[in-house]
């Protein structure tokens, strides 16, 4: 028996039953958000930080496009989108120091400090790898959120942001899997917010299994997994908001 959960709330508004698991979601496209994690070069970009540090980013591309069908989709009905773009000022203040976890974790400032010839290039705002890649650019309208720990949520505006526009769910889309998407869904679920991740929209960083094993635990236990074709052909049924008819 196939399962449709309703996030609407009773409330009105332009509803969609997104094809999903372990259950459809039927949502409000005026309560939900697109989240494009950290689509920076230093991710998915050959010659970018994680490329440098040793990981395999060739399924990088296939993502990319997925990522651009969902964000023509997704802007075509009006639905939010919001970037999240990790990484710290170029002196590193806000990547912390020895004192702070993320400067023994962090693989970006480890490279750094082993290739010293790149300090001050890696995850650095206002450099080429910290920017976002050229096929998914910003546009008039999205929100870009910058973030400097694995989840959007610590750190920056991202919960106000979503409160102040009444937003309740959450598609998510990017890079990594395994890392910063299921770390922000994770705290999204603990803030109360809808989590869904398009699985072919989203890549890992490690062996394969880290992307099995990352989509498991969402749709298991934090929220909701789709696909690209499944959320464009879901979003492409509501009308245009008031404003443009
Ligand atoms: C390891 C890592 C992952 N980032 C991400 N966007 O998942 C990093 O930022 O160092």
């Amino acid at each position: 028996m196939s399962t449709t959960i309703d996030t609407t709330g009773g409330r009105a508004g332009r509803k969609l039953t997104l094809p999903s698991r372990p259950e459809a979601l039927t949502i409000n496209a005026d309560d939900t958000a697109i989240v494009v994690v950290d689509m920076q070069n230093a991710y998915s970009t050959v010659g970018g930080y994680v490329d440098l540090a040793g990981f395999d980013i060739s399924g990088a591309q296939s993502v990319i496009e997925n990522i651009r069908l969902t964000l023509e989709a997704a802007r075509a009905a009006n639905v939010t989108v919001i970037y999240f773009q990790n990484g710290w000022d170029p002196a590193y203040v806000e990547a912390g120091g020895e004192g702070s976890p993320n400067y023994h974790k962090s693989n970006a400032l480890k490279h750094m400090r082993a290739n010293p010839e790149l300090q001050g290039q890696l995850l650095a705002k206002g450099g080429w790898d910290y920017a976002i890649v050229d096929a998914l650019t910003p546009q008039p309208g999205d929100i870009v959120v910058a973030k400097t720990r694995y989840s959007g949520f610590f750190n920056s505006t991202m919960d106000s942001t979503l409160r102040a526009r009444g937003i309740k769910n959450l598609v998510f889309v990017g890079i990594a899997t395994n890392v910063c998407v299921e770390s922000s869904l994770r705290d999204a679920f603990h803030l109360e917010y809808f989590g869904v991740v398009l699985e072919d929209a989203t890549h890992h960083l490690g062996p394969k299994l880290m992307q099995d094993a990352a989509i498991y635990n969402i749709e298991k236990f934090f929220g909701w997994v789709s696909n690209t074709a499944d959320f464009c052909g879901a979003i492409s049924q509501i009308a245009p908001t008031q404003s443009e008819v």
